[in-house]
């Protein structure tokens, strides 16, 4: 079970006031000191919080791996096979969306995606889908040559009652076994927080949990690193019971 830390909204705060810090490889590295497994970003068309430049000076300097989630786009996509990242994960966006809603349809978009797939798979970097857990969607995505799916855990984060987020769980429990019999590498992420991502850490067959909006909020009580070990030891305390 590895933990992703996503370092957006370091770059949020940074942007917000067009300051110099906080300084987002800085947090890359202290993350990796704290024991994250990776370091995500989202490089957003708008750029309202990752910026090239970002990107371009942690790639080198991790220890670990990027995983630079963007959309699919001629731009994105050479900005990715220019830096090369690790991983690449394929997300849908919206420029009015508050952060991603949703999965990437890989149905109704397939050619495209099949196409961004092979392109970055030729520059030598492994392909993650951002998809909703359904189904129909893994089975394209694997259709489509990703080796790796991270599951949209937004419904799950977002229900409104227990009995919803247990529905949410099950869906999400289902499309783990599906993505694993399709002989994908399934990973999740998106809301997940301290108080729920426990269940979600448990589910037989995830590899890894991308975070972040969270522990940066936490960070705020408690700083940094502490924020990222405490998720950690919850994500692999709940895998092992
Ligand atoms: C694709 C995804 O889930 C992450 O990028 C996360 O949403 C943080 O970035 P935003 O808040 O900009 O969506
Ligand atoms: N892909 C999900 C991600 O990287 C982190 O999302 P969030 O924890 O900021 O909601």
């Amino acid at each position: 079970m590895e933990l992703g830390v996503n370092i957006d909204h370091v770059a949020t705060l940074r942007q917000q006031r067009l300051t110099s810090y906080p300084d987002p490889l800085q947090a890359a590295l202290r993350a990796e000191e704290a024991g994250a497994d990776l370091i995500t970003l989202h490089l957003r068309e708008d750029r309202r919080h990752i910026q090239d430049a970002d990107v371009r000076a942690i790639r080198p300097a991790l220890r670990t791996r990027m995983n630079l989630e963007c959309a699919i786009t001629p731009d994105m996509l050479a900005i990715a096979c220019d830096i090369r990242p690790q991983d690449v994960c394929l997300v849908p966006e919206n420029r009015r969306e508050l952060t991603t809603e949703g999965g990437l349809d890989v149905l109704g978009r397939y050619d495209e995606v099949a196409a961004a797939v092979a392109r970055l798979h030729d520059a030598g970097i492994r392909v993650s889908l951002f998809i909703d857990p359904e189904a129909g969607q893994i089975a394209a995505a694997a259709r489509a040559g990703a080796r790796v799916i991270e599951l949209h855990t937004g419904a799950y984060a977002d229900a409104a009652d227990a009995g919803a987020r247990a529905a949410q769980l099950e869906r999400v429990r289902a499309a783990v076994a599906v993505g694993v019999g399709e002989g994908l590498r399934v990973n999740a992420g998106h809301g997940l927080h301290y108080d729920n991502v426990g269940p979600v850490a448990a589910l037989p067959g995830i590899a890894e949990l991308n975070i972040g909006h969270a522990i940066v909020a936490q960070a705020v009580f408690d700083g940094w690193e502490p924020a990222i070990r405490r998720m950690k030891a919850l994500m692999i305390q709940a895998s092992r019971s």
